[in-house]
């Protein structure tokens, strides 16, 4: 009988990985990993009357909240707050950083950040979403509350990242800075199972995946790589195929796998692209430099820029390290 290697037990074997192994980023994982299996449940359900549809209120961002949102929202809140390694959370569904106030999570190391749900206009038509994380340890004292500066740290920082996808199947990507492993929920078990090791993204891709909606508000040189992806050229593997879910993560996991190139870059409607820093590009481009990708706005590195706020977009650029380059001269 092949062994599988479920997800726990790959966290546990990688903890020497850690100079400062404890357990308790083994916990916080774990904690997240049961969270992302109950979101599971729930986006398959995501069609019955009570969990489709929007709710009356909108977030932060302008974005009116998707009842799913709330759900995997609530979820990932309150298995980070029972579990105790994690000091205090940000989510793009709160305006404000939750820092929890029991003796038990002062006491925690670190802080997480996530995107509950990722793909929102895409659950009540049944495209694959996602949940992305991001794992800091804090700058503030152990023991006292955490507060905004444990969030707003550089991208390099962070000591864990990763995304779950609710698709065809269901499967959940992770880096802590040690290479790329890929997970796929075994419903028979219930068990995230070693699917996908050592993930590693081609130099070389075909797929290029942006909104071709806003091409009359790109900047020049991104309507000039569109129309150079576009070009029949077969020296150079052109033309590449559009491929666009709108869904961050789904785009992303598909390049991951197949090569490629994703943009959500600086448009005329929003001078700062749409996608935010902390919990969606930073933790994506952990995951795609460690895959040997490049993750860049166009002028720097993504897990270079400086956070000032919780909320902070960032133009995006992420993929195959050949294509990201070719892209780059465009700008
Ligand atoms: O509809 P647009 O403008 O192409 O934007 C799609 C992008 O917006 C997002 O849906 C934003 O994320 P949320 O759904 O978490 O708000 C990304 O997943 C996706 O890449
Ligand atoms: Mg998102
Ligand atoms: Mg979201």
């Amino acid at each position: 009988m092949s062994t599988v290697k479920t997800l726990s037990e790959f966290i546990i074997e990688r903890q020497e990985d850690f100079p400062y192994a404890t357990g308790e980023l083994t916990r916080l994982l774990n904690d997240i990993v049961i969270a992302s299996k109950i979101i599971n449940r729930e986006v398959n359900k995501a069609g019955l009357v009570n969990i489709i549809g929007a709710t009356e209120n909108e977030n932060i961002q302008g974005e009116t909240q998707q009842k799913l949102d709330v759900i995997a929202d609530n979820l990932m809140i309150s298995a980070m707050r029972s579990g105790g390694e994690a000091c205090a959370i940000a989510s793009e569904e709160n305006d404000h950083a939750v820092f929890f106030d029991s003796v038990l999570s002062k006491q925690g190391n670190y802080v997480a950040a996530f995107d509950p749900l990722d793909g929102s206009s895409n659950i009540d038509v049944n495209v694959s979403i996602g949940t992305i994380f991001s794992i800091f340890r804090r700058k503030s004292k152990v023991g006292e509350k955490a507060n905004l500066e444990d969030f707003l740290q550089k991208g390099s920082e962070q000591v864990a990242a990763g995304y779950v996808v609710y698709g065809s199947s269901t499967m959940l990507v992770y880096t802590t800075g040690n290479g790329v492993n890929g997970f796929t929920l075994d419903p028979s078990i219930g068990e995230f199972c070693l699917s996908h090791p050592n993930m590693k993204i081609k130099e070389d891709g075909k797929i290029y995946s942006i909104n071709e909606g806003n091409y009359p508000f790109l900047p020049e040189g991104f309507q000039k790589y569109i129309d150079y992806c576009k070009v029949d050229d077969k020296a150079t593997n052109r033309p590449y195929s559009a491929r666009y879910i709108g869904s961050m993560v789904a785009d992303f996991h598909r390049n991951l796998i197949k090569g490629g190139i994703f943009i959500y870059p600086e448009t005329t409607k929003a001078p700062n692209g749409k996608l935010r820093i902390l919990y969606e590009c930073n933790p994506m481009a952990f995951i795609m430099e460690q895959a040997g990708g490049i993750a860049t706005t166009g002028k720097q590195r993504i897990m270079d820029v400086e956070l000032t706020e919780l909320h902070q977009r960032v133009p995006c650029i992420m993929g195959s390290k050949n294509m990201v380059e070719k892209m780059l001269t465009f700008l």
